[in-house]
């Protein structure tokens, strides 16, 4: 049972403390997790930079490895623990930065601000010349300090132990004190100065139950379960080892048991575990090593042994003066106090030099101030020393609230001050990206929809050319083909007629006249379709002249330099289709492989076949029908003398028969001769025309013509669709790009704002932590 209840509440206060603080500074943690992850995949922290105003230069205060002092911290860090940070200013962080650009000064950040200065400029400011994606990895590392800070501080916290280092001049008695704190000599003394290590008392609960002594060569090694980092030293060797191995060991670590063996141990408390640390007496050797060791952040209390017959040194001086900055209040023991006679003059005259040397302390003199016999003590009881030892525990309790929890929770409160500023920051900063991106995608709308207009005419308009251009070839070349065949006679007219000497000339000139006529007409097609083609290419050049007005306007269309290399690419390409066809146009040459092959035969020559003439002539031309119609009345004449002769008698009609025979014989004969040019035109146009027909002259030209219009005039069409769709793709990508953006920032805001009030709370929860007696 504990022999004081007020023990009780304060070992459950601090240890709710404790929990408390824990927890919050797990949160803090996982909060600054949260924010790098957000930071380095969504959202690069939008970070305060003050324009045009100078920054205040950081000092060491801002420090993370080492949290600010009180006195040090800047304004908006103090505020943080006193006072919730104040939602208008938020509200106006929200509603100046909306719309104006003007950001907060950074100063408002003190562990997570950046010192982007340059070290020997101090009026330099880098931060303008770095890019936002550079301060976001800057501040990705100040994160993961400040989280590593945030782990360091939830280990101190979770920490049990709390250490007292004991120390003052030489031969003032601090091995004889902690023994009598211990009830236990278990530390050597002497008249002469022996302590020259460091010699830290444990309760042996800490070493499970054993009573040890380990000399540690290397303290930053040292653990008790690995025997390979001590060594075990004889209680009866504990004197030699103190006095004379400081060159072989760093530290000694003494567990030891208080014969007490209960809570009235300051050793072994209940409360917290406590060490009491022994170190070399005060000269000026030791006097840096101690005021050092005294400065770790392990060390909870300093106790200040004083002779009180020799009162304080200059090297105790110098100690307390420079410890008294670091952990402004100092218990101070004077010892040997049986020894004293004239009491109150001694008193007086220490409290005097104490007053100078450390005034808070002085303050709290009846506290931290206590005349005592370490001596008497180990003889029997002493009040005073009662007194001094239940002092130093409450001391030793408040002091480890203050030096473990307190620093714990203005750091957490500074961090989480800090994020609310940004947080803040960041919800202003998405909220002027959302309002940039919906403005943009309003004014690019009407220019998208004109251009979506623009593609669907233009490409409709150009599909139109090169449908109508191919059908006009077409059509003309089949029309002009077709009359060309039917009137081929006319081109052979224009032969002159030898005579009949020369007939077989004039024969092979007919047919070389009629293959020349087509030539020339084939030929005609083909400047009609070359006259089409440059017509459609002229239409689509004044729609390609358009596009390039609509991509010259686009305030985001690739550079001029750029735009002028893929239009010369786009040209070459057409111009190369044109040059393609160009050529294939030169080859109309060839008329027909038949008429290569054309020979001239007897019967060209003469025209008896009059029922085939009739039919075929019928069927070509309207002249070749009236030459044929004479020769078959002709015909019909030499049948009615036949069909005369056979009603008359038979001598009389065979005779006239003959006459008739042999008349029409030489008028045939005659007719033949003197009609053989007519007949040669005639029948070598009929054999062509034929021929045309059976090869289907006319539609191979007009396909051919269809189809080199089309090869010709389709580059350029496609060339135009693709030069839209390109401008089309790449507004649309804008457009996309836009919207991702927008929705980053829109998750972003979000984000921000549930942070902002996630850091509040947790912040309002740290500085729950202090409120609630210690005592
Ligand atoms: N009269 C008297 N003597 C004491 C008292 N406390 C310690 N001494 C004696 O003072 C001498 C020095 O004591 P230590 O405990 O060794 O002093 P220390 O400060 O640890 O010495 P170093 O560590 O060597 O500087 C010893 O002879 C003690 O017996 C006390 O309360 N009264």
């Amino acid at each position: 049972m504990s022999l004081n209840p007020d023990h009780d509440v304060q070992q459950r206060v601090f240890a709710d403390k404790c929990r408390r603080l824990h927890s919050h500074l797990r949160g803090t943690k996982a909060l600054l997790r949260e924010i790098g992850d957000c930071n380095r995949t969504k959202w690069p922290v939008h970070y305060p930079l003050a324009q045009g105003a100078p920054l205040r230069r950081t000092g060491s205060a801002h420090s993370l490895a080492t949290p600010p002092a009180d006195t040090q911290m800047p304004p908006a860090v103090r505020h943080a623990l006193t006072s919730a940070l104040d939602d208008s200013r938020l509200a106006s962080s929200l509603s100046s930065n909306v719309g104006e650009g003007r950001l907060l000064e950074p100063g408002d950040l003190s562990v997570l601000r950046l010192d982007l200065r340059l070290s020997n400029r101090p009026d330099s400011d880098v931060m303008g010349s770095l890019e936002e994606s550079s301060i976001a990895r800057l501040f990705d590392e100040r994160l993961a300090q400040c989280e590593g800070h945030v782990d360091k501080l939830i280990a101190r916290v979770a920490d049990k132990a709390s250490k007292i280092l004991v120390t003052g001049d030489l031969n003032a008695g601090k091995s004889t004190l902690i023994n009598a704190l211990v009830r236990n000599e278990i530390l050597p003394f002497d008249q002469q100065p022996c302590t020259m290590l460091f010699c830290e008392v444990l309760d042996a609960s800490l070493n499970e139950g054993a009573e040890e002594i380990h000399a540690v060569p290397r303290i930053d090694a040292y653990d008790r379960r690995d025997p390979a980092t001590f060594v075990v030293v004889h209680a009866a060797d504990l004197e030699d080892i103190v006095a004379e191995n400081e060159e072989q060991y760093q530290q000694l670590k003494i567990y030891t048991r208080d014969r007490r063996g209960s809570q009235p141990s300051l050793l072994h408390n209940g409360v917290v575990d406590v060490a009491l640390i022994d170190s070399p007496g005060l000269n000026r050797d030791s006097l840096k090593t101690t005021q050092l060791f005294a400065r770790q952040e392990e060390i909870d209390v300093v106790v200040f042994v004083v002779n009180a017959e020799n009162h304080f040194t200059l090297s105790g001086q110098d100690f307390l003066l420079t410890a008294g900055n670091e952990k402004a209040h100092i218990f101070i023991v004077v010892n040997r106090f049986d020894a004293i006679r004239r009491k109150d003059r001694c008193e007086r005259m220490i409290l005097d030099q104490i007053r100078e040397l450390s005034p808070l302390t002085y303050e709290e003199r009846d506290d931290l101030v206590h005349f005592v016999s370490a001596h008497e003590q180990l003889a029997g009881a002493s009040d005073a020393f009662a007194r001094m030892e239940k002092s130093l525990r409450k001391f030793t309790l408040e002091q480890r609230f203050k030096s473990k929890l307190a620093p714990a929770q203005r750091y957490a409160a500074n961090v989480l001050a800090d994020i609310q500023f940004l947080a803040a920051e960041n919800v202003a900063a998405a909220t002027r990206r959302i309002q940039e991106i919906n403005a943009v995608l309003r004014e690019g709308m009407p220019r998208y929809e004109a251009l979506l207009h623009e593609r669907s005419e233009s490409v409709r308009c150009a599909d139109a050319v090169l449908d109508t251009s191919c059908l006009e070839v077409r059509r003309h070349t089949a029309t002009h083909l077709t009359n060309t065949a039917l009137h081929l006679q006319d081109a052979a007219e224009k032969v002159p007629y030898p005579g009949l000497l020369s007939l077989w000339t004039y024969a092979e000139n007919v047919l070389l006249a009629i293959v020349r006529h087509l030539e020339h007409e084939v030929a005609e097609c083909d400047r009609f379709a070359s006259f089409t083609i440059h017509h459609a290419r002229t239409q689509l050049d004044d729609l390609e002249r358009l596009r390039r007005r609509l991509d010259v306007a686009d305030p985001h269309s690739p550079s001029p330099a750029d735009a002028a290399e893929s239009d010369v690419a786009g040209a070459a390409a057409a111009e190369n289709a044109s040059s393609v066809s160009a050529s294939q146009l030169a080859t109309v040459g060839s008329i027909s492989n038949a008429l290569d092959t054309v020979q001239l035969d007897l019967a060209d020559f003469v025209d008896l076949d009059f029922a085939h003439n009739w039919a075929a002539l019928t069927s070509i031309s309207a002249s070749a029908s009236l030459s044929l119609l004479a020769t078959r009345s002709m015909a019909s004449n030499v049948l009615g003398l036949l069909r005369l002769s056979s009603t008359v008698g038979a001598t009389t009609g065979r005779r006239l028969l003959v006459a008739a025979a042999a008349l029409v014989g030489v008028g045939t004969v005659f007719y033949v001769v003197s009609d053989m040019d007519a007949t040669v035109r005639r029948k070598l146009s009929l054999r062509v025309a034929l021929m045309l027909d059976d090869e289907g002259f006319v539609h191979h030209h007009a396909e051919r013509l269809a189809t080199e219009t089309t090869r010709a005039v389709r580059p350029f069409v496609w060339h135009l669709q693709h030069t839209f769709q390109r401008m089309v793709e790449a507004e649309e990508h804008r457009r996309a790009d836009h919207l991702r953006s927008r929705r980053s920032a829109q998750d972003s805001q979000i984000y921000f704002d549930e942070l902002r009030i996630k850091a509040r709370d947790l912040a309002g929860a740290v500085r729950a932590v202090s409120s609630g007696t210690m005592c």
